[in-house]
């Protein structure tokens, strides 16, 4: 059956990207005989200026009535004084669709172990996944702003906590058998509920191991110590920050997918970064964590495991090849890329 895409391009890169992205699916989908159809929907600061509104209710439904969602970037200065920004467009997206579990895989291809700016023996065997409560937590709670005063509330659940420690037990459960589950709970009450919620889940779980680490140290360790992690497990804003942190590893945001799931409904698939207003419009944007996004929906949502490889060979090959976008050392354009992973597919 056809499979219906709802994109979501966005602002700054996000167009380059987004089509740098489909035009890979276009070049794979007949090989693995993938059939699909592409809607593609105003959001975020270019559905601000075309509609008044980032999230406007025609998008909505459309993703609410997809198989899948892909999304490139959201936001730029020039929204900076909007009533509404495009940033808030993205959080009631993800409200709406309940996309609770953000899935950040931190995996370094071959080729980019020698450009990375870290020493290899550091760099050697990472491999984790950053799962990020995605719905709750800090950006979700009230905001108050005064001319003298503000206020950000943090709040989390029993269920809104479980459910995604559960997420990373079963993902840890098919991969390393470990989970760090990271918090601040020498300080703040959310942090203390999300120890006590970790240990509940873990008791179901007895294959895997569960450890803890306070935010501060662990985001020294991810550097320092990076392959001694597996799944990573965190709040809204930590798991935000870390997983910027975490392509460092790697040695650029360029290369960085994620998923995002709800308990039912489609899955959304975006690249960790934002719409790096400093170069868009350039051509030099890197399309990789475009299109790994695009490999991460066929696998996650459609079960293409075969196409899902075929792209991910095809970004390494490349990488291999030496053609690299300028976030990478290279002088590679995003155009040149895209062509070139379309080329080894
Ligand atoms: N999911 C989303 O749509 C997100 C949107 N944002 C929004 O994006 C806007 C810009 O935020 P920034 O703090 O500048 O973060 P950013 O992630 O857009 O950019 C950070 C740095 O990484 C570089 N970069 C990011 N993606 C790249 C790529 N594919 N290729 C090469 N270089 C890349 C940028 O050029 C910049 O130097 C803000 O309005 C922010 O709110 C930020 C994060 C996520
Ligand atoms: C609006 C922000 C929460 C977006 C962001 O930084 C992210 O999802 O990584
Ligand atoms: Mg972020």
């Amino acid at each position: 059956m056809t499979k219906k895409i709802v994109t979501l391009a966005g602002d700054g890169i996000g167009p380059e990207i987004m089509s740098a992205g489909l035009e890979v699916l276009a070049a794979l989908a007949p090989k693995i005989d993938f059939d699909y159809e592409i809607d593609p929907k105003n959001f975020g600061g270019a559905a601000i200026d075309a509609d008044g509104h980032p999230l406007p209710e025609t998008t909505l439904n459309a993703a609410k009535n997809a198989d899948a969602i892909l999304l490139a970037a959201i936001g730029g200065p020039q929204y900076n004084d909007a009533p509404v920004r495009p940033e808030q467009g993205l959080l009631s997206l993800r409200k709406a669709l309940g996309l609770f579990a953000n899935i950040r895989p931190v995996q370094i291809f071959d080729a980019l172990k020698h450009l990375s700016p870290l020493k290899p023996e550091i760099i050697d065997g990472v491999d984790f996944v950053v799962v990020r409560e995605l719905t709750g937590g800090i950006y979700f709670g009230e905001h108050t702003l005064n001319e003298r005063t503000a206020r950000d509330v943090n709040d989390y659940s029993y269920e809104e906590i479980e459910r995604i420690i559960k997420v990373a037990f079963e993902i840890a459960e098919k991969r390393g058998k470990k989970v760090t589950s990271v918090d601040k709970q020498n300080v703040l009450a959310t942090s203390k509920l999300w120890r006590i919620v970790a240990e509940d889940v873990a008791k179901s779980y007895p294959h895997v191991a569960l450890e803890h680490a306070l935010v501060d140290s662990l985001a020294m360790k991810m550097i320092t110590n990076p392959s001694d992690f597996d799944v990573i497990v965190t709040e809204n804003l930590f798991g935000d920050i870390l997983s910027d942190e975490s392509s460092v590893l790697p040695g650029t945001l360029g290369v960085m997918p994620s998923a995002s799931h709800a308990a039912n409904g489609p899955s959304l698939y975006e690249p960790i970064h934002g719409s790096a207003p400093d170069i868009a419009g350039l051509g030099i944007a890197n399309p990789i964590s475009m299109i790994l996004s695009v490999a991460m929906m066929l696998r996650e949502s459609f079960g293409e495991t075969i196409g899902a490889q075929y792209i991910e060979n095809a970004v390494n090959k490349t990488l291999l090849d030496g053609i690299l976008t300028k976030d990478l050392g290279g002088k590679a354009s995003l155009k040149e890329m895209t062509a070139a992973i379309i080329s080894n597919l």
